[in-house]
C-alpha cells in the first residue's frame, strides 16, 4: 500500500451525517422473476456501508438499479435529496460512481489515459473544442491530467501511468478501476466485489486503500462476499437474501443475527419460505443414508458400462470406464487476472 493517506485529492466532503444516498422500495423484476424486491437503504456521509447475501441474491441487480444500469420497476434513487434518472451518465454527473464485479479496464489504453476517461463527466469541453485544440481545450486537458495524476499517486501507481493497463497484476488492474471512478469526483463509491480474485495481502490493501478513500469524504458502498473483509471494513451491513432485505444493522449485529447464518450455510430459519421444501430433502437425505448404512445390497451402485458407445467426437479412443470423482475446480469469484486482460470495457450490465 502506499501513500494513500497523504494526498489532497481535492473531493468536497459532505458534512458529516448528511444522508448521501437513498433507495426507496427499490424493485426490480424480470419477466415472472423479481430480483430485487422493495429494498430501502441509505448511506450517509461520511460511512461505509456492506451489502452482502448469498448468490443471486440480488446484489448486483440492486447496484444497477441505484446507478441507471436498469430503471427499476418501482421506487426511487435519491442521491443528495434529489431524486436521479435512472440514466447512467446522469448518474455518474450527480456524483455515483462505481465498479464493477468483472474488471473493466481499457486493455489497450494506458494507466493514465483509463483515469483520464473516467474525467469526462467533469469537463465541459465539447467536440469542437477538442477539434480545434484551442487554449481553452488545452488547460482543460493539462488540468484533467494533474488531476489523474493526483489520482494515480493516491492509488500508488504514478509511476506506471504509461503502462498498458493490460500488463498490470491483477490487483493493480483492480486499483486502477478505483482511481478511474474517483476521477468523476463522486461523493458516493459503489464498489462490487473489490477483494474477488486478490490474495491477503491485496485484500489488505484494498481494505486500507478504502478507508483511505472514505477519509476524504466519499462515502462507499460494497457489494462482498469476504465477511471477515466486510465486517472489518463497515460501518453497516444490509443482507439482501432473495431480492429482499433481510436485516441491516451494525457489524456485530449483523454476523450473529441467526438468519443471516442461516443463508449462508444454507440453513433454514423460522419463517424462511423454503424450510418445508428443505426439512423433506432432509428427510428423504436420511432414509436414504440408514438405508445405505442397512448393507451394501441395500442399494445396488450403477456400475459403468464398458461397452458404452464413445461419445460423439470420440471415434476411435477408448471410452473410458473409469467413474469421474474429481470435482471440478470451484469457480472463481469475479475474474481471474488472465480473464481481466480480455475482459470487456463495455456491453453486459454484470
Ligand atoms: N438481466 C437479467 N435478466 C434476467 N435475470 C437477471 C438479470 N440480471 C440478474 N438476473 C437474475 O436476478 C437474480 C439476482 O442476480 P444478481 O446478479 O443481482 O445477484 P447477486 O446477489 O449479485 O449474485 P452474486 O453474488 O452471485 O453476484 C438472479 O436470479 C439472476 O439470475
Amino acid at each position: 500500500m502506499t501513500n494513500t493517506t497523504d494526498t489532497d485529492t481535492t473531493a468536497a466532503p459532505a458534512p458529516t451525517g448528511e444522508t448521501v444516498l437513498e433507495a426507496r422500495g427499490v424493485t426490480m423484476r424480470f419477466g415472472g422473476l423479481t430480483a430485487v424486491r422493495s429494498v430501502d437503504l441509505q448511506v450517509n456521509a461520511g460511512e461505509i456501508v456492506g451489502l452482502i447475501g448469498p448468490n443471486g441474491a440480488g446484489k448486483t441487480t440492486f447496484f444497477n438499479c441505484l446507478t441507471g444500469l436498469y430503471v427499476p420497476t418501482e421506487g426511487t434513487v435519491s442521491y443528495k435529496g434529489t431524486v436521479l434518472p435512472p440514466k447512467p451518465h446522469l448518474v455518474t454527473k450527480a456524483g455515483i460512481a462505481r465498479t464493477f464485479q468483472n474488471i473493466r479496464l481499457f486493455s489497450n489504453m494506458t494507466v493514465l489515459e483509463n483515469v483520464l476517461v473516467g474525467r469526462h463527466t467533469r469537463t465541459k469541453e465539447g467536440l469542437w473544442s477538442a477539434l480545434l485544440r484551442g487554449p481553452g481545450f488545452k488547460r482543460a486537458e493539462a488540468a484533467s491530467e494533474a488531476r489523474a495524476m493526483e489520482l494515480l499517486t493516491f492509488i500508488g501507481l504514478e509511476n506506471k501511468a504509461q503502462h498498458l493497463a493490460k500488463n498490470l497484476p491483477y490487483g493493480e488492474q483492480r486499483k486502477l478501476e478505483i482511481a478511474r471512478a474517483l476521477a468523476s469526483d463522486p461523493g458516493l463509491l459503489l464498489l462490487d466485489e473489490p477483494t474477488a480474485g486478490m490474495n491477503p495481502q491485496e485484500t489488505r490493501a484494498a481494505e486500507e486503500l478504502i478507508f483511505a478513500i472514505r477519509d476524504m469524504g466519499i462515502a462507499v458502498l460494497v457489494i462482498e462476499h469476504d465477511m471477515r473483509f466486510i465486517f472489518n471494513l463497515c460501518d453497516r451491513v444490509a443482507c439482501l437474501v432473495q431480492g429482499e432485505k433481510l436485516i441491516e444493522g451494525t457489524a456485530s449485529e449483523v454476523q450473529g443475527d441467526e438468519r443471516v447464518i442461516a443463508a449462508y450455510l444454507g440453513e433454514p430459519f423460522e419463517g424462511d419460505p423454503g424450510a418445508d421444501e428443505v426439512a423433506e430433502v432432509e428427510a428423504a437425505e436420511a432414509s436414504a443414508g440408514a438405508a445405505a448404512a442397512a448393507g451394501p445390497t441395500a442399494e445396488p451402485k450403477p456400475t459403468p458400462n464398458p461397452t458404452a458407445e464413445p461419445a460423439a467426437g470420440a471415434a476411435g479412443t477408448t471410452p473410458d470406464t473409469t467413474p469421474d470423482t474429481t470435482p471440478d475446480p470451484a469457480p472463481a469469484e469475479g475474474s481471474t487476472a488472465a480473464e481481466s486482460s480480455t475482459t470487456s470495457t463495455e456491453g453486459e450490465a454484470k
